[in-house]
């Protein structure tokens, strides 16, 4: 075998186990593997997870932080803002931003990240342009998909229907939407209809940022269940992840539940951003209007795939970020209350499995035989307090090849028995 790991916790329930990699593939689990492996790697006990999947990243937007600061920190302050900075996007400085996203992600134990560049009139192309590049220069640390998302709308910026199609043609691979950014609900509801014909003629999976009301009257949760219809429809079940899906949970329970059946119905996927959505500073006639929070628990009890990612990294839509998915799962638990046991191994999933049903990349995904040996261990010794520590990452493993390796120096405080190991991860090599 070209590597085993000995010693690694996968379930708190069950002995630590060796983990056979081969040829990029876990090709045996087991107590212990006989024979060594070319590299052999002691775990120590440490918790195995497959690696972390990032389903929503805007990497050309990230670290604008400090070049027009946010004043409001509204949603349209964001677009607007950021509209400004994007009129003077240049190439070496896109990929330079970007990469410290990318390098932060893989330090941090994600494998697969999925990117949102905006199309759109004001930064053209650019986005979607520098995505193709690091997908291949980062080929051997993560896999990179690359959404065609039209930011500015589609019926309200004049050609970005062709800008869409230009994008796909240059190896964007999912098809994004914004219909919250259209003028009417017709434009609405015009915009969706052209995002599945195009993804339907292109044979390609869709994305779309669905809202960020929190606001019952709105006609924006509108948009999610007109989705689920179309969905249905057409036949795209499982193939429809939609982002953010705010307004929902400004609905009562009782107005949620039949547009939360109908998104399991029609199989669509939701990714909640908590460290964007939240913000309950003002009230919706207030200059400054509240955003909410997608009904994370409503969801999932309904069966509905739920995953989180970071959205943005730095910037006036969010200012904070370091591509930590352990982070935004300990953020996301806090807001939504999931702190027993069971809760709290469901968010690890929401990170993991969830997001790379997503994504649509399951029937690779995971730690068990046959499957890609993308590999992220925790320094900490028992899966349940994954969250609690927010551990280092002590191996990450892609395709079965060590990409990082942090050197943690003292496991476990001999004085109170915690975890205490904080030291920072090597750069991952590129
Ligand atoms: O949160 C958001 C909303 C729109 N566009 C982004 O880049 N992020």
């Amino acid at each position: 075998m070209d590597i085993v790991l000995r010693g690694v916790r996968i379930d708190d329930e069950r002995p630590l186990v060796d983990i056979g990699v081969e040829s990029g593939r876990i090709v045996e689990i087991a107590e212990t593997i006989e024979g060594r492996g070319d590299e052999e790697i002691e775990a120590g006990g440490r918790v195995a997870l497959p690696g972390f999947v990032e389903p929503h990243l805007h990497l050309e937007k990230a670290f604008l932080h400090r070049r027009l600061p946010a004043r409001t920190g509204t949603l349209e302050e964001a677009i607007r803002v950021t509209g400004v900075l994007k009129a003077q996007q240049e190439r070496e400085d896109v990929l330079e931003r970007s990469r410290r996203v990318l390098d932060m992600a893989v330090r941090n134990g994600t494998t697969l990240i999925r990117a949102h560049p905006d199309v759109d009139p004001i930064q053209g192309l650019i986005g979607v342009e520098t995505a193709v590049e690091l997908r291949k220069e980062y080929q051997d640390l993560l896999d990179l998909q690359i959404v065609a998302f039209p930011q500015e709308g589609i019926l309200k910026a004049a050609g970005v229907d062709d800008l869409m199609e230009q994008a796909l043609d240059m190896g964007a691979d999912v098809v994004g939407g914004c219909p919250y950014n259209e003028l009417s609900w017709d434009d609405t509801k015009a915009h969706i209809d052209k995002v599945f014909d195009l993804a339907a003629r292109r044979g390609l999976p869709i994305d779309m940022h669905v809202d960020f009301a929190d606001d019952a009257d709105d006609r924006r949760f509108a948009s999610a269940r007109y989705i689920a219809e179309k969905t249905i429809e057409t036949g795209y079940q499982g193939r429809v992840a939609l982002g953010h899906v705010t307004s929902l949970g400004a609905l009562s329970p009782d107005e949620a539940k039949p547009v939360i059946d109908l998104l399991r119905r029609a199989d669509i996927h939701i990714v909640t951003l908590p460290a964007t959505d939240v913000y309950l500073g003002g009230r919706k006639d207030e200059a400054r209007p509240r955003r909410g929070l997608t009904p994370v628990r409503a969801l999932h009890e309904a069966g509905v795939n739920v995953a989180y990612s970071s959205n943005n990294i730095r910037n006036a839509f969010t200012p904070f970020g370091r591509a930590d998915p352990l982070q935004i799962g300990n953020l996301l638990a806090h807001l939504v209350q999931f702190g027993t046991p069971d809760q709290q191994a469901e968010i690890l999933k929401m990170g993991t499995v969830n997001a790379a049903r997503v994504v649509g990349v399951s029937d690779d995904y995971g730690l068990a035989v046959g499957k890609q040996a993308d590999i992220v261990i925790l320094d900490t010794l028992t899966v349940a307090d994954a969250l609690l520590d927010l551990p280092a990452r002590s191996w990450v493993l892609k395709r079965g090849r060590v990409t990082v390796v942090t050197t943690v120096e003292s496991r476990v405080c001999r004085g109170c028995g915690e975890n205490h190991s904080l030291k920072a991860p090597q750069a991952a090599p590129r």
